[in-house]
């Protein structure tokens, strides 16, 4: 069983970061570490705000310390990083992923770059975005950014897919082994279709699933930890990248679809656990590059 160390936010209510990644990578088989970055009521993009705290400093390396202590620490295979409550958590972040490649040097780092932004209404601690596009870039294996982290990451305004392409290649350049793009939205290729994208040295490859119309003030949040999660989950159970990235976004859209279904604002994990282990893959992905 692969083991992965996740550290993200947690919320009490509903699904986001550990709270919409943990459940999905451990019903995929996967052996997960959770470590809170934040503990909060619900996700920051509800009106009435939130309310809970941002992990002390100093949380994550003593927590990786105590995995060290009992010799846990060389069998664990990834480390997920996602939503952070500080730039001082990333540094922190960083210095695991050191220690964990020392310990097992096979171990990977997927970075999912979650930052705020105004289009998004994601809160995120001053700082965040400025970390993730410098030391988080640089010691990850694989991100996962959505279009507007994309932009952020490489400093350039993306309008289509191509474009898309090229910010990714430049990461890949820079020694990103993979990069997964979990939202094309105004760089899609279709306004009809949910886009991802997924980045390696071998090429480019297009995905789609349905959109589906929920209302404007409750698009559901966590998507895009469950798509990180996932994708890790489906890389660490040896699945080649296209595939891994085929079932991660099948996976999802039987979330999404079941959340609609629902008329939920908060992902429906549990009601799709079982499209969640065993995805049916309704359209392959396609090759654009
Ligand atoms: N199949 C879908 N149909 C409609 N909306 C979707 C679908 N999948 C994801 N979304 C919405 O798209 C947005 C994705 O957010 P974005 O910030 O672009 O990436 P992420 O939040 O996943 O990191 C969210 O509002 C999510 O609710
Ligand atoms: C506490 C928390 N964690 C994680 C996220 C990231 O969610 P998403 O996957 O939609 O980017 C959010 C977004 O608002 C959040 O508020
Ligand atoms: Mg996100």
């Amino acid at each position: 069983m692969k083991r992965i160390i996740s550290i993200q936010s947690h919320v009490v209510y509903g699904c986001a970061g550990n709270s919409s990644a943990v459940f999905p990578m451990r019903r995929s088989g996967m052996d997960v570490l959770p470590i809170n970055t934040v503990q909060f009521s619900n996700h920051t993009q509800y009106a009435e705000g939130w309310k809970g705290m941002v992990m002390p400093a100093g949380q994550i390396t003593e927590l990786v310390q105590g995995l060290e202590n009992i010799k846990v620490l060389g069998t664990v295979d990834a480390l997920l990083s996602g939503y952070l409550g500080s730039a001082e958590q990333g540094e922190e972040i960083v210095a695991a992923v050191e220690k964990l490649k020392a310990a097992n040097p096979n171990a990977i780092y997927f970075c999912d770059p979650v930052m705020g932004h105004p289009e998004k209404g994601c809160i995120v601690a001053p700082g965040v975005s400025e970390f993730l596009s410098t030391k988080a870039l640089a010691a990850a294996d694989v991100i996962a950014p959505n279009l507007l982290e994309l932009e952020t990451l490489t400093d350039r305004v993306i309008h289509n897919l191509d474009e898309a392409i090229e910010a990714c290649e430049s990461l890949i350049a820079k020694g990103i082994k993979m990069v997964v793009v979990k939202h094309l939205s105004r760089a899609a290729t279709s306004t009809e279709k949910f886009e991802i994208l997924l980045v390696t040295a071998k090429g480019a490859w297009l995905a789609n699933r349905p959109l589906y119309e929920f209302a404007a003030n409750k698009q559901p949040v966590g998507v895009g930890d469950l798509i990180s999660g996932l994708m890790l989950a489906n890389l660490m159970a040896g699945f080649e990248p296209v595939i891994a990235f085929e079932r991660t976004n099948a996976s999802v859209d039987a979330v999404l679809a079941e959340t609609f279904k629902q008329n939920a604002y908060e992902l429906q994990l549990i009601l799709a656990q079982d499209a969640i282990a065993n995805p049916v893959i309704a359209e392959h992905a396609k090759q654009v590059k």
